[in-house]
């Protein structure tokens, strides 16, 4: 069994228990009753106009890594990525295998402006609607755990709470099946979830697959500012980074530095 498979058994069982406690009708009057969701596109896009975007993750271990971050406190880490520069945040929810929870999205969107994206496994349009009840304004879709069928059903749920759609592809198979979906958000993973192997020129590779009027976002295994200017090379200004960012002591401060100065053709 692969890890996703795994992670969907687990994710299945939980959202069935959850659903006892508030039916799908109830969940989804919840999520059109929410207010209206921070526009994530809209933050990725006005940051790269200036130069690069990035989308800061709050994760406090991985299934690869075990404990990335002892001294966790997601309202501060909210801040100080928001006054570091980051357009939005990601943050994990997922307990069994990230340590995530959904108190961690609350707090550390209240903490700030920025919109936020609900870092977790979604199957079911039930997960969706809670997305938004718990503030969320992006939800994350890995196509190599979805059908396209199941893809669309769970875009179609996002895009009518008003939310955003980041949808994940790691192979050229899945950029084209990205194709299919209308969200114009395509993250590029460059860690394979099923082997935990990072790469990131699957970033440069699959790139040249994503039609034009995509948003492309290089997911994964990001550190330092030639990193980011390596992919700038290649048209791609927007990143979502966590664990090296997480592992920094000042996180305001290391967000600001990878941020300053991005590079321009103009430079070289
Ligand atoms: O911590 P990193 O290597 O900077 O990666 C962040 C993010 O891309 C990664 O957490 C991620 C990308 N896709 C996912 C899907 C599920 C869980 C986690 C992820």
């Amino acid at each position: 069994m692969s890890i996703l498979d795994d992670i969907k058994a687990y994710k299945l069982a939980d959202v069935a228990t959850r659903k006892e406690a508030r039916p799908l009708a109830e969940m989804h009057a919840a999520a059109r009753d929410t207010e209206r969701p921070r526009d994530f596109e809209g933050a990725l896009r006005r940051q790269m106009a200036l130069g690069y975007a990035l989308i800061a993750e709050i994760k406090k271990a991985s299934p690869s890594k075990g404990l990335i971050r002892e001294d966790f406190d997601p309202e501060a880490l909210a801040k100080a990525y928001a006054e570091g520069g980051a357009a939005c945040l990601s943050v994990l929810t997922d307990g069994p295998s990230f340590q995530g929870d959904d108190t961690y999205l609350r707090l550390a969107r209240s903490a700030c402006d920025l919109p936020v994206l609900r870092k977790d496994f979604m199957f079911d349009p039930w997960q969706i609607a809670e997305s938004r009840v718990l503030g969320a304004d992006c939800v994350l879709l890995i196509l190599a755990a979805l059908t396209d069928e199941e893809a669309t059903a769970l875009e179609d749920a996002a895009i009518e709470y008003g939310m955003a759609v980041l949808i994940e592809c790691h192979t050229a198979e899945e950029v084209d099946r990205a194709k299919l979906l209308r969200s114009p958000l395509v993250g590029i993973n460059n860690r394979d979830l099923g082997t935990f192997v990072t790469d990131t020129a699957i970033t440069r590779k699959l790139a040249r697959n994503v039609p034009g009027d995509r948003l492309i976002i290089s997911e994964s295994g990001l550190s330092t500012r030639q990193d980011l200017a390596q992919m700038a090379r290649y048209g791609i200004r927007c990143f979502l980074i966590g664990e090296s960012l997480m592992r920094e002591a000042n996180v305001e401060a290391a967000t600001r530095e990878l941020l300053r100065a991005p590079w321009t053709p103009e430079a070289e």
